[in-house]
């Protein structure tokens, strides 16, 4: 399925944030490996919490969901022996499971999106698995990728963070369950850190207890450790979040977006601080982020490192900006479900918008004036490229076409939906 975006002027009206995706598979994840009964409130809908629910339910858990909760009964530290895992398109879901597949005796994990996925490398990930004795059969390093594991004890374990934060984390919620402590150290330039600060957020609500250096280099992490049942609340997601606001923010609007915690520990909240930054007229009270914008922006430099998932639709607002944006720090954008730099600004040049790429950085000179659009855009399968492109085609003179926009569903199958509801011109066509 494609989408339209036609030229929209305004954007008007209230929609509730979706529910966070980084928080949803972390819950379903520490659900099932608790013995008891866990209850999460408000948990995403989408293709990459559908796949974490699958496959725990694969490996032995069971999920009961209404509207507003699924209570999820888990497998504690034995996952049943399943044959192969599908986690569809999802990066975090497949390396969180991948350390979780150790304590099986043999998971495969298939590729169905050769394209994507497939493409994304778990080098760093594998090497820090062996160190546990565990063995990995892999495609240089990609799927398919088959995980034996031999009853791992726990140990020193070096794992690099120089590409993923997800390498770190996967061993962040296997090691507590492992019979003997274990001493994570990181090397390199530990990427996405913040999102690591979920991890910790999220295992410590579990009840695991574990030491983290403050610049997150080393941890120690005692061993038959067992997670807690628990009740867990979603807190609203700011990654998907971040492109309405972007819309918001390049239209003449008054939008506001509920839930959305000011005391969230996802990096992607820095969207709001770089809006005002960027003199787009905005407030932040009680969860309620409105933005009256003015179609106004003005350029600024950023660490996208920071707030990763948000980069793409803050690149997207700053094409309408008056002045040179530099989004640095970002080359770990390269390895996400399409190269985010190359690929990304490539679909922003078709639209009109002057775009510079380095190896970790992305430039945009902004065009206060608009872009021509009437071009059609290549997904690249990848949803935050679906989203941030539709930002830029609601200031394009002539319509965009997006080609297969429905991979929007793998964080924010409801966008367009809210787009729409919001007074955006945009439209399904097969
Ligand atoms: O741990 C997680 O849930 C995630 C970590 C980040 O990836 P990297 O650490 O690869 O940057 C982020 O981009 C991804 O959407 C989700
Ligand atoms: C990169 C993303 O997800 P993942 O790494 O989990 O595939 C994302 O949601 O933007």
């Amino acid at each position: 399925m494609d989408v339209i975006v036609r030229p929209t002027e305004k954007l008007s009206g209230e929609i509730g944030a979706l529910s966070s995706k980084n928080y949803t598979t972390r819950y379903l994840l520490v659900a099932a490996l608790a013995e008891g009964t866990s209850t999460i409130y408000y948990p995403a809908h989408s293709e990459d919490s559908d796949a974490m629910r699958r496959c725990i339910q694969d490996l032995g858990a069971t999920i009961v969901e209404d509207d507003e909760k699924a209570v999820i009964t888990g497998f504690g530290s034995a996952p049943r022996d399943v044959a192969e895992l599908n986690v569809g398109n999802a990066g975090a879901v497949l390396r969180f499971l991948m350390g979780i597949a150790a304590l099986s005796s043999e998971v495969k994990f298939v590729n169905t999106y050769p394209d994507s996925l497939g493409k994304r490398p778990h080098d760093d990930l594998i090497d820090a698995l062996e160190q546990l004795g565990v063995q990995v059969e892999h495609h240089n390093g990609r799927l398919p990728i088959t995980i034996r594991g031999g009853k791992p004890k726990g140990g020193r374990i070096t794992v690099s963070g120089e590409v993923s934060s997800q390498y770190l984390s996967a061993l962040l919620f296997l090691t507590p369950l492992l019979p003997e402590d274990s001493e994570i150290t990181v090397t390199g330039d530990l990427k996405s850190k913040v999102v690591v600060g979920q991890t910790l957020e999220v295992l410590a609500q579990a009840g695991i207890t574990i030491e983290a250096a403050d610049d997150y280099t080393s941890f120690r992490v005692p061993g038959q450790q067992s997670y807690k049942a628990q009740v867990y609340t979603v807190q609203g997601d700011y990654p998907g979040s971040a492109a309405v606001l972007a819309a918001a923010a390049v239209t003449q609007s008054d939008v506001t977006i509920r839930n959305l915690s000011e005391d969230s520990k996802q990096g992607e909240r820095a969207i709001i601080d770089v809006l005002r930054t960027m003199e787009v007229p905005l407030t932040h009270e009680n969860g309620n982020v409105r933005v009256q914008g003015n179609g106004k922006l003005k350029a600024l430099e950023f660490d996208g490192d920071t707030a990763t998932d948000a980069v793409l639709a803050m690149v997207a607002a700053a094409v309408f900006a008056k002045g040179t944006s530099r989004f640095y720090n970002v080359e770990n954008l390269r390895y996400k479900e399409c190269d985010r730099i190359t690929d990304y600004l490539t679909e922003l040049a078709k639209a009109g918008a002057q775009v510079e790429e380095r190896q970790a950085e992305i430039i945009v000179h902004g065009r206060p004036e608009g872009v021509e659009g009437g071009v059609e855009i290549n997904a690249h399968y990848d949803h935050r490229v679906i989203m941030a492109l539709t930002v830029v085609g609601l200031r394009s003179r002539q319509p965009i076409r997006i080609k297969d926009a429905h991979h929007v569903a793998k964080s924010y199958p409801q966008y367009f939906d809210h787009l729409q509801a919001l007074g955006a011109d945009v439209e399904w066509v097969k």
